[in-house]
C-alpha cells in the first residue's frame, strides 16, 4: 500500500469533504479559465458580447466613477486576499486546501463584474490607420497574452490557480514548500506575467478613452502589486530573492541577467 493510500484510509470520514473541496477547486479553476479568455475578448474587442468599448451610453463623470470603483474593488480584493495575514485569518473559516481556489474564484468573479458593469468611454485617443501597422500592434497584444499564459506554466500554473492544492488534498498528500523559480522569461524580468498584461493592455491599434483608463489604472496597480508581492517573496526566499532582485530587472529587460 502506498503512503498516499495509507493516508486516505486513515481519514475515511473526511473523504466526502476532500472530494467536495476538489470539486470546488475545479469549479474555481474553470471560472478562472472562462474569465481570462473573456478578458482577452474584452480588451481586444473580439468575440465577446460585452467588450471594453461596448455597452449602454452614460455620462463621462458616471463612466469614470463607475469604472474606477470597479477597478478599485478588484485591486483591493486581489491585494488583500493575497496577503499572509489575511490568509491566516481566512483559514479559521475555510480549509487550507481551498484557500487558493477561494482567492481565484473571488478574483474571477470581481473581474466578471467589472466586464459586465464597465461603462464604455468611446472617445478615440489614437487610431492607427496603416492596416499593416495595426496588425503588428494586434499581434503584439496577443503576444502579451502568450507571455502571461506561458509564464504561469513556468512558475507553476496549477498551484497558482489552486488545482494542485485540492488534488493533493484529495489524495492525502502534503503540499510541497514553495519553490523559487527563475526559468526562461524569469531570467530576463522578475514579473513576466505582469509584463504580459501591460503589453496586452497597451498594444491597441485604436485606443479609446475607456481603454486608456483601464490600461493606465491596471498598470499603476501592477506597480503597487509588485511592491507587495516582492515584500512577501523576500520574506519567503530571503537572500536568494534579494540577489535575484539585484541581478534581474523588474519589468523591462534593460539589465542583463547573469
Ligand atoms: C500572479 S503570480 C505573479 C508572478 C510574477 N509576479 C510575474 O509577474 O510573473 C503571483 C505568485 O507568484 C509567486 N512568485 C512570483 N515570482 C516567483 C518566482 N520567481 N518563483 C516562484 N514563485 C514566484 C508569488 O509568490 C505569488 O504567489
Amino acid at each position: 500500500m502506498t503512503e498516499t493510500q495509507t493516508l486516505s484510509r486513515a481519514m475515511p470520514g473526511s473523504r466526502v469533504l476532500r472530494f467536495t473541496a476538489f470539486v470546488f477547486g475545479g469549479v474555481a479553476y474553470l471560472t478562472f479559465l472562462f474569465t481570462i479568455l473573456y478578458a482577452i475578448g474584452f480588451v481586444s474587442g473580439l468575440a465577446v458580447p460585452k467588450a471594453i468599448d461596448i455597452g449602454a451610453k452614460s455620462g463621462a463623470f458616471e463612466a469614470i466613477m463607475v469604472n474606477l470603483a470597479l477597478m478599485s474593488l478588484f485591486a483591493v480584493q486581489h491585494s488583500v486576499m493575497a496577503r499572509k495575514s489575511f490568509k491566516y485569518w481566512w483559514m479559521q473559516f475555510i480549509p487550507k486546501s481551498v484557500e487558493r481556489s477561494t482567492y481565484v474564484l473571488c478574483a474571477s468573479l470581481t473581474l466578471l463584474l467589472l466586464f459586465w458593469q464597465w461603462r464604455p468611454m468611446p472617445a478615440v485617443v489614437w487610431s492607427i490607420q496603416d492596416p499593416d501597422l495595426a496588425m503588428v500592434i494586434v499581434t503584439l497584444s496577443f503576444f502579451g497574452w502568450v507571455i502571461v499564459f506561458t509564464s504561469t506554466f513556468l512558475i507553476n500554473h496549477f498551484e497558482l490557480f489552486g488545482l494542485h492544492q485540492v488534488t493533493n488534498n484529495l489524495v492525502g498528500r502534503e503540499m510541497p514548500a514553495p519553490v523559487f523559480r527563475t526559468p526562461f522569461f524569469y531570467r530576463f524580468v522578475r514579473h513576466p506575467i505582469y509584463l504580459g498584461f501591460i503589453i496586452a493592455f497597451w498594444a491597441a491599434p485604436t485606443m479609446s478613452a475607456g481603454h486608456l483608463l483601464f490600461a493606465a489604472v491596471t498598470t499603476a496597480y501592477i506597480f503597487v502589486g509588485i511592491m507587495l508581492e516582492e515584500r512577501d517573496l523576500v520574506g519567503m526566499f530571503g537572500e536568494e530573492y534579494l540577489r535575484y532582485r539585484e541581478r534581474v530587472s523588474m519589468l523591462f529587460p534593460w539589465r542583463r541577467s547573469s
